[in-house]
């Protein structure tokens, strides 16, 4: 069994983390640590975890979480998991970060975006972006995986296939996603307060989101030259999912059956993308609850671009679940160990 502690446990993303590791038949849960609720059992906390996590929530004593473990998560706000990768880095135990503490190669672009000192670039290098649909074969042997953000893991998995093959004009790349509110974190604030949210659709970030060198960095390595995007984050009023609508101008004219097929072909292997057939597009609602990341498209011959539409749940495949799936990599177990089947509808 693989022994697993969670930093953070008692966040969304901790906690779905937990509820899945909870169930996952290779896996033995250790340590669950948090901020706010030490001695608190973690289903008094989450209380849909009643009967199946009683561990008790303590405080972060790393070096007393790291004796009982093999792979630590860190799922905690941005800048507070540089400390904690060079303790579990030192003590040879394996670490996957939710946060985007290690998912930018370049330190300065990160303390540009982040606008936060990194204390730990040495070790950038030894970090692999854990998107295991691109990077399988670098998350099989490393100790540090960087899980990716949510918005990136459905922008880059929505367009791998056409910039891996240089089949569209990487100048006219725009990308416009919509999050659910649970994207934002547990913590309250007035920006995610019910009145603010509810019945209303908004944009933000407008230019200057955070998750827009990410994107950049890795639609760069795919189509091997600098690729600068626009990239426009909404939140609307579900609880949980991400759609991201992807225009970008084909370079050469092509079908929409063609396109399709090569979208196959690039995901033969990966079990968790699913390429929907012509005519169907995805919706938040066919994802939410699994670690899929739906993808669909129409070719628009009028205006000669591809419009790619991606659809994953932000706390699944857009953070617990990928993350999930970067240990069942690293320690060499099956992919979908304790992620298979679709998710809930309606
Ligand atoms: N929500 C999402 O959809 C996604 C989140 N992520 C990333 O995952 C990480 C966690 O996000 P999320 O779960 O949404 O956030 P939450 O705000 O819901 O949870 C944050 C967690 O960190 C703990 N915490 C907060 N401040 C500190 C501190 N100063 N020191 C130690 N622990 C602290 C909290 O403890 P306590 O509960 O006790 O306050 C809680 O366990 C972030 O890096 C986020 O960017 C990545 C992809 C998607
Ligand atoms: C709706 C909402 O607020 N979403 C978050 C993204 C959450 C996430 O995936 O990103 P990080 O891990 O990079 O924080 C945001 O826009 O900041």
């Amino acid at each position: 069994m693989v022994k697993a502690s969670v930093i953070g446990a008692t966040g969304y993303a901790g906690a779905e983390l937990v509820r899945l590791l909870s169930s996952h038949p290779a896996v033995q849960l250790v340590g669950l640590t948090t901020q706010s609720y030490a001695g608190q059992a973690f289903w008094e906390v989450y209380p849909h975890l009643y009967g199946y996590v009683d561990i008790i929530c303590r405080e972060q004593d790393l070096p007393a979480l790291l004796a009982e473990s093999d792979v630590v998560f860190t799922a905690l706000p941005h800048g507070h998991a540089m400390a904690v990768a060079r303790e579990v880095l030192q003590a040879g135990r394996a670490l996957v970060d939710l946060g985007a503490d290690f998912r930018l190669h370049e330190v300065q672009v990160y303390q540009d975006w982040y606008r936060l000192e990194h204390t730990a670039p040495e070790l950038l290098p030894r970090a692999v972006y854990g998107l295991p649909e691109i990077h399988r074969e670098k998350i099989r042997s490393a100790r540090l995986v960087a899980n990716p953000g949510c918005y990136p893991t459905s922008a880059i998995l929505a367009l791998a296939p056409l910039l891996k093959r240089g089949l569209v004009d990487t100048d006219t790349i725009v990308i416009d996603s919509k999050s659910g509110v649970s994207g934002a974190g547990r913590g309250l604030s007035l920006t995610t307060h019910y009145c603010e949210v509810n019945e209303s659709i908004k944009a933000y970030g407008v230019a200057s989101h955070r998750h827009t060198p990410e994107m950049e960095q890795e639609l760069s390595g795919l189509a091997g030259k600098r690729v600068v995007i626009s990239f426009t984050p909404h939140l609307t009023p579900m609880n949980r999912g991400i759609l991201s609508t992807i225009y970008a101008r084909l370079l050469m004219s092509l079908g929409q059956e063609e396109i399709l097929s090569l979208y196959r072909e690039f995901y033969r292997e990966a079990k968790f993308v699913r390429v929907l057939p012509a005519g169907m597009l995805p919706a938040t609602k066919m994802v939410v609850g699994s670690n899929h990341c739906d993808i669909g498209l129409v070719v628009d011959s009028r205006t000669g671009r591809v419009v790619v539409v991606s659809a994953i749940d932000n706390l699944i495949k857009g953070a617990a679940g990928q993350a999930v799936q970067n240990m069942n990599i690293m320690f060499g177990l099956p992919e979908d160990t304790g992620l298979a089947g679709p998710g809930m509808y309606p």
